[in-house]
């Protein structure tokens, strides 16, 4: 299997736990990335859902899509040829099979998403997870759960790749901060193993 670039290779924050998470800029051309962007922001129906909160209804601060082969998760359509190109290049830089991708239309700075951990039962408790970035560079910070002063910061750049590994979840959340700087429209697609 080809290796990964190195976190702090690539210009980003050193020391970022490989264990946890590899990063690797350019996984598709900046042309190929830029035809996605467009495509994707264009064809997909987007949805824009609620979360409730302190028993209130807010709404998710992006819009979404499902798409795969799944019927566990409520109107996920079928693959389109673009999203099973891409599934097929990150399959084996994940090593793993990918039955499903959530795409996320983050379309402005005010769009975001809270710190979490993606560790429903319907992944299993140690989920890897493929994500794929197109459009605006967005900043994806990490936290320890249990120690919030140890965090790391990884800029998801136009075409790139950052695999998140089967002990992240348990132990890390993550998230997409607001900007107040003006901020472009960026994808995201997440990969996952939906049991
Ligand atoms: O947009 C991103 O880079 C992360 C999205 C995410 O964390 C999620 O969909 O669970
Ligand atoms: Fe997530």
């Amino acid at each position: 299997m080809e290796q990964l670039a190195l976190f702090a290779e690539a210009g980003q924050s050193k020391g970022l736990p490989k264990h946890l998470l590899e990063y690797r800029p350019a996984l598709l051309s900046a042309t190929e990335s830029d035809l996605l962007l467009t495509k994707l922001i264009t064809e997909t129906p987007w949805k824009q859902t609620t979360q409730k909160l302190w028993d209130k209804e807010f709404l998710t601060p992006r819009l979404t899509c499902w798409y795969g082969e799944t019927n566990r998760i409520e109107g996920t359509l079928p693959w389109t040829p673009d999203l099973q190109a891409i599934r097929d290049l990150v399959e084996p830089l994940a090593g793993i099979h990918f039955n499903s991708v959530l795409l996320n239309y983050y379309r402005d700075g005010n769009d975001s998403v809270a710190w979490h951990s993606d560790k429903e039962s319907i992944m299993g408790s140690q989920p890897v997870i493929a994500s794929v970035s197109f459009g605006q560079v967005r900043s994806f910070d990490i936290r320890n759960k249990d120690d919030h002063k140890e965090h790391y910061s990884v800029k998801l750049e136009h075409g790139s790749f950052l695999l998140m590994k089967s002990g992240l979840q348990e132990q890390w959340q993550h998230r997409i901060a607001k900007s107040a700087k003006p901020m472009k429209a960026r994808i995201n697609l997440t990969f996952r193993q939906i049991l």
